[in-house]
């Protein structure tokens, strides 16, 4: 990049262009694509997180650009990567701490240097320095659906009814907090991270600082862990110990919880890649666990006292942290990974001794991949047993249980004063036990 380049900021706002583009067009996850792109526009580590921010902030409110945009322009472009210059543009001016003429000159300067799109620099000026006039006035139209796509919005009313629903699409605007999982000694950790204890255990951190460089880092007394992903894993309640298999457990968030109990974990990836990450974070953790790069369909073990089944799913419990899900991910989707997830519920009860419990969970919303897997899974496995959770597990959460004794938290559960420090990721967990 030369210095002019550089001073512009165009390589922060390229990266964001072309991961937000790249991430449409093939339907994977944003941060994958940023991890590809990333390396080839060479930014520093403030640029890369402004790539990063303007990308995220995009999909985050991507139908209010998407609406912002069409009600400026005479007709709507055909070229999708024009659409995406100006939404991270239009992004940057409405929703961050930008100058309104950085974000047009440098959209426009990246239309110029481009072969496709270099006649388009005036159209661009014209659009985004109207959308910076009329700031105020997209700004004060704020409906709760505007950010969410139909099909997801159609499914959360019919699966939580208008209200609750509604809430749900309102907590996809904010970031999501960022919590913590310790070893032990939750109360004093709190302290020393400035953080929050919440009823659950985890820790909430108060200020956004680079993770890294916060007390107990490199020395491992800690790990990033959303407050509603560490229930899964203390749910299964391990002892010291007893064999337990995690079934799809990288990066290994709940593998390091099982094993910071003393279990003799069997963690277990079908992601070489993913379970190198686990090994990594474990070693920083100084925690052990055995890994095996297997699909957990093909596992043939001796059984196990406990299983956590932490299936992949259509993640649509994380879309705060990850609005691309939002989407990316369609029907499709969700069909399909029900199957894989009916398929490793069935492996797991196989892998189980009589007597031992099954933690089922997922990151998503979708009844699908919770409440009617849990109860598919019972009416396949007349020799297991709901093993209902109680309020008094999840730090008197008794607005995340459901009716049935299972685990529903909620983007809008756990408010707390200051909508950027509340909210949980949306998991279902149901626990079971096989009788016989
Ligand atoms: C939701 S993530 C797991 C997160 C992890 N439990 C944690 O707490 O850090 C799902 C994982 O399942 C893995 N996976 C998907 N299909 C699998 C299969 N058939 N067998 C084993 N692992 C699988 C993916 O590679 C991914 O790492």
């Amino acid at each position: 990049m030369d210095q002019s380049q550089e001073q512009a900021g165009l390589g922060p706002r390229r990266l964001a262009w072309l991961a937000v583009t790249e991430t449409m067009k093939r339907r994977v996850p944003l941060d994958d694509v940023l991890d590809e792109l990333s390396p080839k526009e060479n930014l520093s580590p403030r640029d890369e997180a402004l790539a990063r921010a303007i990308a995220i902030v995009t999909f985050r409110r991507l139908g209010t650009l998407g609406r912002a945009l069409n009600e400026r322009l005479n007709r709507e472009p055909k070229d999708e990567r024009l659409l995406h210059l100006l939404a991270t543009g239009a992004a940057q001016i409405l929703f961050l701490d930008v100058p309104d003429h950085a974000a047009v000159d440098s959209s426009v300067r990246l239309a110029q240097e481009d072969a496709k799109l270099h006649h388009a620099g005036g159209f661009i000026n014209a659009v985004l320095r109207r959308v910076a006039r009329e700031r105020d006035m997209i700004l004060s139209q704020q409906e709760p659906w505007l950010d969410t796509p139909t099909w997801l919005e159609e499914r959360w009313v019919a699966q939580y009814g208008e209200e609750l629903a509604a809430k749900i699409a309102e907590a996809h605007r904010s970031m999501a907090s960022v919590d913590v999982s310790v070893k032990d000694d939750a109360s004093s950790w709190a302290e020393r991270l400035n953080g929050v204890l919440l009823p659950t255990g985890s820790i909430r951190l108060v200020e956004r600082t680079a993770i890294r460089e916060l007390p107990g880092f490199e020395e491992g007394a800690w790990w990033v862990q959303d407050a509603a992903a560490a229930l899964p894993a203390r749910l299964l309640r391990a002892k010291a110990g007893e064999r337990i298999a995690d079934l799809c457990a990288a990066p290994g968030g709940k593998t390091a919880q099982l094993a910071a109990a003393g279990a003799n974990v069997l963690a277990v990836d079908r992601s070489a890649k993913r379970l190198k990450r686990l090994e990594e974070n474990l070693a920083r953790l100084r925690l052990e666990a055995e890994t095996r790069a297997i699909d957990a369909e093909k596992l043939d073990e001796v059984p196990f006292d406990a299983i956590l089944l932490d299936a992949p799913c259509s993640a649509t419990g994380t879309i705060r942290r990850h609005p691309d899900v939002a989407w990316t991910k369609s029907e499709e989707d969700i069909r399909k990974l029900s199957g894989l997830q009916m398929r490793l519920l069935d492996k797991a009860a196989s892998l189980l001794k009589p007597g031992g419990r099954l933690v089922y969970c997922t990151c998503s919303l979708e009844a699908e991949e919770g409440e009617r897997q849990a109860a598919g899974f019972l009416a396949r496995h007349p020799d297991f047993a709901r093993q209902p959770v109680t309020a008094e597990e999840i730090g008197g959460l008794s607005e995340c249980l459901t009716p049935e004794g299972d685990v529903r938290t909620l983007p809008c559960h756990l408010v707390s004063p200051g909508q950027e420090r509340s909210g949980l990721d949306g998991f279902f967990i149901a626990r079971f036990v096989k009788t016989s």
